[in-house]
């Protein structure tokens, strides 16, 4: 593993009071191999990576690579073939309250209002009408969802859906949030909305979060430290540490410090993503995709 010595996270921002102290992932060895009909496939290999309490923490890393099994291991959905992952030194073995997941389809309750979705989890848990009531519009607010808190699923945008299922994940009071490409699906616009939404519930509630994405700009601009991991079977090739300070507004993915970060991200994932097309992609095809035919009939230009 390549790994990149910068420094600890800058935080500058708006106070988060005192550190949090719990929200510890620790994925030790890591390995899970999917046995099915068809053979048996190694996922992730071997990979080992900690989130501190109250840290943002992203995973990039070329398609198939095991970056959703791994979430799915955390979240208690998967059992490891080899290897630990516990949180706040307990080993995992099923899902449970203190770890909220969010997918990139949204899967909100078509029946239930918005309020009712985000309900659900504290009714589970017991807590009385009133008090869930008030816990879920405040939440809402936080996401500005208020007034929207009567309508169904089916009148929301994607977008509003997202935000959505992110204040349903939240409601129980989750250590750790795991988000397995939750902006895929969303416009650009819609989607820089969202980092900024989720880094502002971050900041206040003081949870862990562990980030899946394909987007290097959104690992970025989100992230204390990002993984990057290798062609399938996964395991982590690099560690970078993102000391840009907080809070990060829009305009920071133009700074030379993102870009210089961007530039080497870009190059580690490359190398990955072309191994992880293994034969579809040669030298051959890369020159292809950058000639200038200028106009020519392809077939007779090659
Ligand atoms: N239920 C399953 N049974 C068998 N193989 C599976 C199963 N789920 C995933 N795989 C295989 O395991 C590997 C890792 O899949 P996974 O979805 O974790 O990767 P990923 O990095 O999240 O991919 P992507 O970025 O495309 O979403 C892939 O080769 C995939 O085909």
């Amino acid at each position: 593993m390549t790994a990149i010595p910068l420094k600890r996270p800058v935080t500058t921002e708006t106070p988060r009071g005192t550190a949090p102290t719990r929200g510890r992932i620790e994925i030790r060895d890591f390995g899970l191999r999917y046995e099915t009909a068809a053979g048996a496939t190694d996922a992730v290999s071997s990979v080992s990576l900690t989130v501190e309490p109250g840290e943002f923490v992203s995973i990039i890393g070329p398609s198939g690579c095991g970056k959703s099994t791994m979430l799915n291991a955390l979240a208690g959905f998967l059992k490891p073939t080899s290897g630990t992952v516990a949180v706040d030194g307990k080993p995992i073995d099923g899902p449970g309250a203190d770890r909220g997941m969010i997918f990139q389809q949204y899967s909100l309750f078509p029946w239930k209002t918005v309020r009712e979705n985000v309900e659900f989890g504290l009714k589970m848990k017991g807590i009385d009408r009133a008090e869930r009531a008030r816990q879920a519009r405040t939440l809402l607010g936080l996401a500005g969802l208020s007034q929207f808190e009567n309508q169904y699923p089916d009148a929301l945008s994607g977008g509003m859906k997202q935000r959505v299922g992110i204040v349903r994940a939240l409601a129980t009071g989750p250590r750790i949030l795991l988000l397995d490409e939750p902006f895929g699906a969303l416009d650009a616009q819609t989607r820089l909305i969202m980092q900024q939404i989720l880094t502002n519930m971050w900041q206040r509630l003081k949870i862990s979060v562990l980030f899946v994405t394909h987007d290097i700009d959104e690992a970025i601009f989100l992230s204390d430290r990002v993984y990057v991991m290798t062609a399938r079977p996964g395991a982590i090739k690099a560690e970078v540490a993102v000391p840009l300070p907080r809070p990060r507004e829009p305009a920071l993915i133009m700074s030379s410090e993102f870009l210089a970060l961007r530039r080497g991200l870009m190059s580690l994932i490359r190398e990955e993503s072309l191994k992880a097309m293994g034969g579809e992609i040669n030298d051959d095809a890369m020159k292809g995709l950058a000639a200038n035919f200028e106009g020519q009939d392809i077939a007779s230009a090659l």
